[in-house]
């Protein structure tokens, strides 16, 4: 593999000019362990080795933040060791582009996902799936991230055309930058989008709900060697994911994706930003009260129930407003629960190994009997 293949270009070259003098190399972060790294190192820029590097205390000191450590994706400038010593990072290149999420709750920290992605795939259909306002979230997240956003409308073939175009109109006017894809992993359709975007160099990453297709397709990008899957070991009882946290794969025809288990928290995560900003202006209104601690119960100065008084708020609205945080507990179980019911029909297909359309077909409408 060459640093080109890996995404090295222009802009890295030159940020990357002072520490050439140095005698360092430049290195692509390929994984995250809690303990160092690994990295494709470019000794020699037509043939990178993967290796084990280490982060230079002032590497970890300069970082003002967890968001500014060096994550999976991003270009640093490693000093190979000699025999039995380190490889050490000594600096970190500026990124191109960040996905990240900012925590749930409360917190402000951010969780950086991929460093220099430049396409991010949501997977989505268009049946049980289909949430136009959450895809607005996701387009704001990618949008700040400066990676391009695709939707695959997978599964299409569970669905008539007229109504799998109808989602996709949907989710194109909420986006002009978005590529809205209608597809199938089953005819082969999803991967050839992928394809389409999977060119040398290009780093992507695949997003989305629970049970729409990502391993699915995942795969097929993969070919026979590596499997990307959620089902979990029988032995150990742990997933893939929680041995191999993060990474970095070169595909076998060009690109390469990060997979990462915060991907598939995304989604839940999406749900409940939406929740919480569907109650902003009210959130906004008890800024108003009188007392910081305000219940908007029988308190005095109480601005919501002043509001509701007036009339300029709805009663309902206020009650579902202070079931707030039971309706994110709520959603947090049916996403748990959601996953459950994935991954025991991933166990049974498994068993069914149903290669033809029509028995995957059955399956799915098997699946669909489960969800609620
Ligand atoms: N009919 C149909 N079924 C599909 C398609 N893509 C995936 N499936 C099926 O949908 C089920 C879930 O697919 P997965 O690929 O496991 O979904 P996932 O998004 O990876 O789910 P998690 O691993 O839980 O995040 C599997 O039984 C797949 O065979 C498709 O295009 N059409
Ligand atoms: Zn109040």
């Amino acid at each position: 593999m060459t640093l080109a293949e890996l995404g090295w270009d222009d802009f890295f070259a030159e940020a990357f000019a002072p520490y050439e003098a140095k005698g360092w190399f430049p290195a692509r972060l390929i994984r995250e362990t809690t303990i160092n790294y690994s990295a494709f190192v470019g000794e020699d820029p037509e043939d990178v080795e993967e290796i084990d590097v280490v982060l230079s205390g002032k590497v970890w000191h300069d970082a003002e933040t967890d968001a500014d450590l060096p994550a999976v994706g991003d270009w640093v400038a490693v000093e190979l060791g000699g025999e039995n010593e380190d490889h050490v990072i000594r600096a970190s290149l500026p990124r191109k582009s960040c996905f990240s999420r900012k925590m749930p709750g409360k917190s402000v920290e951010e969780q950086v996902i991929g460093a220099n992605v430049d396409v991010v795939a949501v997977v989505t259909d268009s049946g049980p799936d289909h949430n136009p306002r959450r895809m607005e979230r996701y387009f704001t997240l990618i949008g700040r991230s400066a990676a391009k956003a695709v939707v695959l409308i997978n599964k299409s073939d569970l669905c008539p055309p007229e109504h799998n175009e109808a989602c996709a109109r949907e989710l194109r006017a909420l986006s002009a930058d978005a590529d809205i894809h209608v597809t199938s992993a089953l005819t082969g359709e999803g991967l050839e989008v992928l394809q389409s975007y999977l060119k040398d160099g290009v780093t992507m990453c695949v997003v989305g709900s629970s049970g729409v297709g990502k391993s699915t397709l995942v795969n097929q990008l993969y070919g026979e060697e590596w499997q990307w899957t959620s089902e979990v070991n029988d032995v150990t009882g742990k997933g893939r994911h929680t041995t191999t946290s993060r990474e970095l794969v070169p595909l076998p025809f060009g690109g390469m994706l990060i997979d990462n288990p915060g991907m598939r928290e995304i989604q839940m995560w999406t749900d409940e930003q939406t929740l919480r900003e569907s109650f902003a202006d009210v959130e906004t209104m008890a800024l108003e009260c009188k007392f910081a601690d305000c219940k908007h119960g029988n308190d005095k100065g109480c601005a919501i129930r002043a509001a509701v008084a007036e009339g300029t708020l709805d009663l309902h609205r206020l009650e579902s407003f202070l079931r707030l945080d039971d309706e994110i507990l709520k959603l947090r179980k049916l996403a748990k629960k959601r996953q459950m019911t994935v991954e025991r029909w991933a166990k049974r297909n498994h068993r069914v190994k149903a290669r033809n359309l029509n028995d995957r077909i059955q399956l799915e409408k098997d699946e669909k009997g489960d969800w609620e």
